[in-house]
């Protein structure tokens, strides 16, 4: 009989928690409670926080690296360990740390990439074997970003984000600029000029060619119209390339064929914009990592 070798569990694991971008985002209706129906198209991006997690005996939940600005009930972070430490009623805790890079409110869903990659780790590290549709479920009711960073894939999203249709689009190289601002999801989606009603469309009438003649962003005019700095930025970034505001905003991500072109651009930057270069992933580095583990 051949040797059956078990694989050890890892006492702790670190990952890349992704940044994600809506390469397109269509408002088509509004529900009676608040909520906006969105048909969106998700990519991640190769570039995130690293968190790393280690379970312990003690039950108890740490974050051992504060964040400035959230209160630790608050944090998304802490949200989704006890949501998932609830749900399993396990006797496991855990110690998280993380290294924030990606900045809050940009419209790269941070706290929702940062929440679903807790879910997913703390599946593994307590061994509690939660089905991936079930942690999208705990994960919606955190943040309706939170369900695309659970299943790991791009995506066409219906509804607030939970309908997911898989996709594979273009992976491009990406300048990420993020204007000196921040913007309160909440405020774009109450306002009263916001667009509502874009027609619903085919996914499968999408190719790569068509994204920035056919397909849009809704909250973009609002934001531009109401945030000269964003406004100003964009105009300069779209005399390098096809460039589009993600989420509610305020990052702009601007699309190149290699990674030298978008460094490239990003040198014509003033010294003052905070920017980046990744690449856009058809996969999230997470489910990715935890595929080996
Ligand atoms: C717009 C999107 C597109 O990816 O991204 P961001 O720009 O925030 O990253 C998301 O749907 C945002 O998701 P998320 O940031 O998790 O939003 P939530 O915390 O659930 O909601 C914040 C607030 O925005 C409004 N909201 C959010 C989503 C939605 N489909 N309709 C809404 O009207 C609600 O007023 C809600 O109180
Ligand atoms: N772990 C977290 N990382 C980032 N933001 C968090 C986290 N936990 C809670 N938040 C709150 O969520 C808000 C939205 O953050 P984020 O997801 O980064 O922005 P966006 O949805 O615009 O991409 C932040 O302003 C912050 O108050």
């Amino acid at each position: 009989m051949g040797a059956v070798t078990e694989k050890k569990m890892p006492s702790s694991i670190t990952v890349t928690s992704p940044a994600k971008l809506n390469l397109f985002l269509h408002i088509v209706g509004r529900r009676v409670d608040g909520y906006h129906n969105l048909e969106t198209l998700f990519q991640f991006l190769d570039y995130g926080d690293r968190i790393t997690i280690a379970a312990n005996a003690s039950g108890k939940i740490i974050l051992q690296t504060p964040m400035p600005g959230v209160a630790l009930e608050d944090n998304l972070i802490y949200k989704a360990a006890t949501a998932l430490q609830r749900y399993t009623k396990t006797q496991h805790g855990c110690n998280i740390s993380i290294e924030k890079v990606l900045p809050m409110g940009g419209g790269l869903g941070g706290g929702s990439s940062n929440a679903a990659t807790v879910l997913l780790l703390l599946n593994k590290l307590w061994q509690t074997n939660v089905t991936t549709e079930k942690l999208a479920d705990i994960g919606l009711s955190l943040g309706a970003d939170v369900p695309i960073f659970v299943h790991g894939f791009s995506a066409f999203a219906q509804g607030v984000g939970e309908k997911l249709t898989q996709v594979h689009p273009k992976e491009y190289w990406y300048l990420i600029s993020k204007p000196d601002i921040s913007i309160s999801t909440a405020e774009v989606f109450t306002a009263e000029q916001l667009p509502r009603n874009s027609a619903s469309i085919n996914i499968n009438d999408y190719n790569d060619d068509n994204l920035f003649s056919d397909f849009h962003n809704d909250c973009q005019t609002y934001v531009v119209n109401h945030y000269p700095k964003v406004a100003n930025l964009l105009a300069r970034l779209l005399e390098y390339a096809p460039s589009r505001m993600t989420g509610t905003g305020a990052c702009i991500f601007s699309c190149f064929s290699t990674k030298d072109e978008a460094l490239a651009a990003a040198k014509q930057l003033p010294d003052d914009v905070e920017c980046f270069v990744a690449k856009g992933v058809n996969n999230s580095p997470v489910t990715t990592a935890l595929r080996s583990i």
